[in-house]
């Protein structure tokens, strides 16, 4: 088993410092305040090339007000370091567009 195929801890996840995320069973979510359609999707097509350039894919909401994303690594069912780094990326490109995490439910 590679490092990338080991499965994370709650203490792993909780020292990768995730500002924007939260694990939740098997999965890191997000939610992404992003406002309108358009910069949803701007946000979705961003992540889409980091996912594909990672070979790393995470399931997209994208709604009029925000953008919902969820990340695990079915190879292994569970949370790696490869969702780790896919995560920070994601919350990149939401800095990157001025786009905060979604608060409340
Ligand atoms: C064959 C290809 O490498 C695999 O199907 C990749 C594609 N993207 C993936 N994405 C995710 N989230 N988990 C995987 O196990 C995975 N595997």
């Amino acid at each position: 088993m590679t490092d990338s195929q080991r499965i994370l801890t709650p203490a792993d996840i909780h020292e990768a410092g995730l500002a924007d995320w939260a694990a939740q069973d098997a999965t890191l979510v997000a939610r992404f305040a992003t406002g309108d359609f358009a910069t949803g999707l701007e946000l979705v097509n961003r992540i889409g090339a980091s996912a594909e350039d990672a070979n790393h894919h995470p399931d997209l909401t994208l709604t009029y007000p925000e953008v919902a994303v969820t990340l695990t690594s079915h190879d292994v069912g569970g949370v790696t370091s490869r969702d780790i780094d896919l995560a920070q990326l994601i919350s990149g490109h939401a800095a990157d567009l001025g786009v905060d995490a979604a608060s409340g439910e």
